[in-house]
């Protein structure tokens, strides 16, 4: 069963088509990525596949439900990190942790929020209020709030912007880990091509609102005669 399948969204704001048409699946255990230029509507879509926007056309169905009609159970199973979103600043770390384990109604919080404090290096952070933390350990601690209910699909917009090269390398084998182990899939975007060669199974590119190419890493470096995905990127982004 796929975890998402997109068809045909449409998004427009006033005389801006942000997205035209996309097609998009996500497998079990699949990590993909949508990758293109500044504006070319990758956080668009992701904000229609997580119900934040409504799409002007086209239907988004998750875990086999239509998510228009079913939200409440849809929405439940994914979880959604980007550098663009504020924790309660006031909250300490372990502060939000738990308010979000509660809200997401997480079977024995505390022993989860345990976990990925563990997992993310967060306890000489847990009783720091989160308006005093580097952006990076903000986004340590938005990946651990994405993973507190086990989402069965994560939805990240460029997860690893703000992590230094070491934390970010930590934290891509971390996540590619947890897909393999847990199955759950991904969909992200990022403009790190390194990471995104490293970390996922497919890529879509996306260039003013449409998917132009898609397939891995290898096969869009072979179909474009490119070295690696930098330069795939570089030509499909200059047309
Ligand atoms: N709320 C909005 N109101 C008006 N225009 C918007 C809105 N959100 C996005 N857009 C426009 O839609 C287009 C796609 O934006 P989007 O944020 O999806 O691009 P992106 O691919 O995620 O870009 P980036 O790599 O810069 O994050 C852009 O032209 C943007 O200006």
């Amino acid at each position: 069963m796929s975890i998402l399948e997109a068809t045909r969204l449409v998004k427009r704001f006033g005389p801006v088509t942000a997205v035209n048409d996309v097609s998009l699946t996500v497998g079990e255990g699949e990590v993909v990525a949508l990758l293109g230029p500044n504006g070319a509507g990758k956080s668009t879509t992701l904000h229609m596949v997580l119900g934040l926007i409504t799409p002007d056309s086209g239907s988004i169905v998750l875990f086999g439900q239509e998510l228009a009609r079913h939200r409440v159970e849809v929405l439940s199973r994914i979880n959604f990190a980007a550098s663009y979103v504020d924790l309660p600043g006031a909250l300490r770390v372990h502060e939000v942790l738990d308010a979000f384990a509660r809200m997401y109604a997480v079977r024995r919080p505390r022993e989860r929020v345990a976990e990925l404090v563990e997992l993310f290096e967060l306890g000489p952070l847990a009783k720091r209020k989160v308006m005093t933390l580097s952006s990076g350990q903000r986004t340590r601690v938005q990946l651990a709030k994405a993973l507190l209910n086990r989402p069965r699909l994560l939805v990240l917009d460029e997860p690893t912007a703000n992590l230094d090269p070491d934390a970010g390398d930590r934290i891509r084998g971390l996540l590619s880990a947890l897909a393999r182990q847990d199955g759950s899939a991904m969909l992200i975007t990022s403009h790190n091509m390194r990471e995104v060669e490293r970390m996922c199974d497919r890529i879509c590119f996306m260039s003013h609102g449409l998917i132009v190419a898609s397939g891995s890493a290898k096969e869009l470096a072979g179909h474009y005669g490119a070295e690696d995905l930098e330069e795939v990127f570089l030509k499909v982004a200059r047309g």
